[in-house]
């Protein structure tokens, strides 16, 4: 993802990409950020040092590297764009925290496709929840190979967003094996998918007796999630600090 928005953002000129962070083991430290995204040089070397000021930071990475970053970005007063998924509760609650003193904004999925679907499977939630026979909703996700979290930080979030709408406990259950016994009512399935190159695929499955709806979401490539990430982030630049999500950015709270 780091290359993805390198490469978007040297391509708007509103921007000025100012610094490329990796930690110091990576084979690619010193090496033009330009050059490893794949487009021209921009005579910023991939750095393991933090420079002292950027007027805004994206964070792709990993959940050991998102408290040091938001560290950084406290101590120097910048906007942080967190994109990272797979935390920890106390990491989110650290987010809170820092979001007290800077402006964040923390979405599982930077894409406008996905947020707006989240908001269509809650409409459909509070339509269903109490139709005759009941529905069951389970949420399938297909990713990469490559990806180290399951479920994806996205069916977690298309969770909680269900869940709101529902009326009573709602028991997550991620995956079935054995006798697990009947389905029972007010439960939401994940099911994580790990196949080849897929950028990112949701479906969330609506089941009635007799009838059914299912929702897909799929990326074609990472670059609506790059080009996310980058509206954030200049959003993000004219607000008080606070704690906000896609929907803030995208206008859809
Ligand atoms: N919110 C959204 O829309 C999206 C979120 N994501 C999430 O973003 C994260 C990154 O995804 P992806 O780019 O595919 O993952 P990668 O593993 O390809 O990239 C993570 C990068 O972080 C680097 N890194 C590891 N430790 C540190 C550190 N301490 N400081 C700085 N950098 C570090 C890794 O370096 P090295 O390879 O050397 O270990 C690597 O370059 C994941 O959590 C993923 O789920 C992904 C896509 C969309
Ligand atoms: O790792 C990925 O690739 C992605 N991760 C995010 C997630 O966990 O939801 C977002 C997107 O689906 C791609």
């Amino acid at each position: 993802m780091g290359r993805r928005v390198v490469a978007l953002a040297a391509e708007d000129k509103d921007i000025q990409v100012t610094a490329a962070i990796d930690h110091a083991e990576n084979g690619l430290i010193g090496q033009d950020a330009g050059l490893v995204a794949g487009i021209a040089a921009l005579n910023v070397p991939l750095s393991a040092e933090w420079p002292g000021y950027a007027s805004v930071v994206i964070d792709f990475s990993l959940p050991i590297a998102v408290d040091g970053c938001l560290a950084r970005c406290v101590a120097a007063k910048m906007p942080l764009v967190i994109a990272t998924t797979g935390l920890q509760d106390s990491q989110k609650a650290a987010i809170a925290e820092a979001a007290k003193l800077i402006p964040v904004v923390w979405a599982p999925s930077m894409s406008t496709a996905v947020n707006l679907t989240m908001k269509v499977t809650q409409q459909i939630t509070e339509t269903l929840k109490n139709v005759t026979g009941g529905v069951d909703i389970e949420i399938i996700e297909r990713h990469h190979r490559f990806k180290a979290d399951a479920p994806s930080g996205t069916a977690l979030r298309f969770g909680e967003l269900i869940a709101e709408k529902m009326d009573g406990d709602v028991k997550h259950v991620h995956g079935r094996e054995g006798e697990t016994g009947q389905r029972t009512r007010n439960e939401i399935g994940y099911h994580a998918v790990r196949v080849g190159d897929n950028p990112g695929e949701h479906t969330i499955v609506f089941a009635m007796m007799g009838e059914r709806i299912e929702i897909n979401v799929a990326a074609s490539n990472r670059d609506c999630y790059a080009s996310g990430a980058i509206t954030a982030a200049k959003w993000l630049q004219s607000q008080p600090a606070g704690l906000y999500n896609m929907f803030d950015v995208l206008g859809l709270s």
